[in-house]
């Protein structure tokens, strides 16, 4: 049976994220696990996803990096402690830095793989290297810096609160 993604794991309070929020119905909802000692996500772009025609853009690109290496931050935590992940077991990342190289146009059509490696990791920050992968060619590389989520980042600090009330969360 296939494990279950990492974020589908994570608490309701931080699943509304664009890019891989299981509640976010406009979103990329972006799903990770562990391949070994490295993560894989899987991501098929759709056509208005298009930078020129027949090739991704790069936002697009660089946001599965982004929760691609978030997660993976997330996961790697959790396994260096040996809790496990789950909605009241939260160690949370958020993004502190992103870089992303795209190295050759990434066709449009078909899956992209999407592998991370853990670099470093520490209790309070983890840095991933991301690699984007069309039909066997890695098209980006990427590095995010992912450190623990700020308390006034959760979602019922302040405007969070309402903003998701307002969303009918
Ligand atoms: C079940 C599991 C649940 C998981 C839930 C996951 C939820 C995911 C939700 C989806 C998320 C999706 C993703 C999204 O979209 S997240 C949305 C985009 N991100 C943000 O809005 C974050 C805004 N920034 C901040 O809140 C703070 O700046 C943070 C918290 C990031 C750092 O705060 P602070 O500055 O106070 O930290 P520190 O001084 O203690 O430094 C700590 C360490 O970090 C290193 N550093 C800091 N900044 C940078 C930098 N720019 N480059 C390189 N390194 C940097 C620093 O050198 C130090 O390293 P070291 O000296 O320790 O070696």
């Amino acid at each position: 049976m296939t494990e279950p993604a990492f974020q589908d794991q994570y608490p309701d309070d931080v699943s509304h994220c664009f890019g891989c929020g299981r509640l976010n119905d406009h979103g990329h909802q972006l799903k990770s696990r562990w391949d070994g000692d490295e993560t894989v996500a899987w991501f098929r772009p759709e056509p208005y996803h298009t930078a020129t025609p027949g090739f991704v853009y790069g936002g697009l690109i660089a946001s599965l990096v982004d929760c691609h290496g978030t997660a993976t931050a997330a996961a790697a935590s959790h396994r260096a402690e040996g809790r496990p992940m789950g909605p009241d077991e939260t160690l949370r990342f958020v993004t502190a830095s992103l870089h992303v190289d795209f190295l050759r146009p990434t066709p449009l059509g078909g899956p992209l793989q999407v592998r991370g490696q853990v670099e470093t990791l520490t209790a309070r920050k983890a840095v991933v290297a991301v690699s984007v992968i069309a039909d066997g060619t890695v098209c980006a590389r990427g590095r995010v810096v992912a450190v623990r989520m700020p308390e006034t980042m959760g979602a019922t600090a302040g405007p969070a609160a309402r903003i998701m009330e307002d969303a009918g969360s």
